[in-house]
């Protein structure tokens, strides 16, 4: 683990760091709170170890400090003190420590805790990782790829750029399912959802938008580039049949393209909308890629609306 250390006292400082490195963890080390605040800011410490008791700012207004700033990435913070009263544990664990270890420290019973400590943050992580992606496909989820939208919307009416929005729906799907059944229906999402994601470029973004509908996010692209990238992934789906346990099946898939204005202000309702009208129209022959024409300079209006 990338362990933070703030400890005021440079001889606990140095036993402290030895003792953690001594047990395979990456160790930073700084002598105050601040420092500590400073060096938690750069996003890199899953663990923070700190003294109670320091000068300027101490262990209690650094963990209430961490537990105020946003941040997906769980901080486990372990307070350090002399103090051993009852009390110290209800105020240490009010101001956002998830453990207290009474120093002068025993270095087993630090390595126990530090044991609790992994578990708990790979909880974490298993937690973060379900709340942003699609349990099927692995992709990410609407939620997710819903917000990226709007950052990369902000973004590029900010850079004076355009995105391109792609919608992405299988086709005949239901056929699928009432044919080879509901679990090779599923394979074949998880199958295509993986052709799609490979049939990206690196900064392109994917995710899972409903049931057997995906968009995708191309951002910083000419017209002609997200055009290929949508015929990209419509050749890659179709190219060969998905291998399941009811049988090989072939699968195509029907995408709607819009590209938002040059530095305008599109919102995610209004692109999305485009899209969707321009898969209507990609739908009406399937295996299809259909672009959303412009009207004058921007986003057409209704009746895409
Ligand atoms: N196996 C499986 N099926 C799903 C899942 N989510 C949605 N579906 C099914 O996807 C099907 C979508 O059917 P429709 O919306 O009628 O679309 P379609 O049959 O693909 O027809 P077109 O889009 O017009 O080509 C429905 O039968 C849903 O039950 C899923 O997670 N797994």
């Amino acid at each position: 683990m990338k362990i933070l250390i703030a400890e005021d006292d440079a001889s606990s400082r140095l036993v402290l760091g030895a003792t953690l490195r001594k047990l395979g963890h990456a160790v930073t080390a700084v002598a105050d709170g601040r420092s500590a605040l400073a060096a938690w800011q750069q996003g890199e410490h899953v663990l923070l170890i700190s003294d109670w008791m320091m000068p300027d700012m101490d262990g209690l207004e650094l963990c209430r400090m961490v537990r105020a700033a946003p941040r997906l990435q769980y901080t486990y913070i372990i307070l350090l003190t002399a103090r051993s009263g009852k009390g110290s544990y209800l105020e240490g664990m009010g101001a956002g420590a998830d453990d207290l270890i009474t120093k002068p420290f025993d270095a087993e019973h630090l390595a126990a805790r530090l044991h609790v400590a992994q578990r708990i943050l790979a909880l974490h992580e298993t937690l973060r990782f379900q709340a942003m992606h699609d349990h099927l496909t692995g992709l990410w989820n609407r939620g997710m790829i819903m917000g990226t939208l709007q950052e990369e919307l902000a973004r590029a009416a900010r850079d004076g750029s355009c995105i391109g929005v792609i919608l992405a729906d299988l086709d005949h799907f239901k056929r699928i399912n009432d044919t080879y059944g509901h679990l090779s229906g599923d394979t074949v999402l998880q199958e295509t959802a993986r052709r799609m994601h490979h049939a990206l470029r690196t900064y392109d973004r994917i995710g899972r938008y409903g049931g057997e509908e995906f968009l995708i996010i191309a951002s910083g692209g000419e017209r002609s580039d997200v055009h290929s990238v949508a015929e990209r992934i419509r050749d890659r789906v179709a190219e060969t049949p998905v291998q399941t346990a009811a049988g090989a099946i072939i699968v195509t898939v029907s995408l709607g393209l819009a590209i938002t204005r040059m530095g305008g202000r599109d919102d995610a309702v209004t692109v999305i909308a485009a899209a969707d009208a321009a898969l209507y129209c990609a739908k009406k022959e399937r295996n299809r890629v259909h672009v959303a024409e412009r009207e004058g300079p921007g986003l057409p209006e209704p009746p895409w609306q």
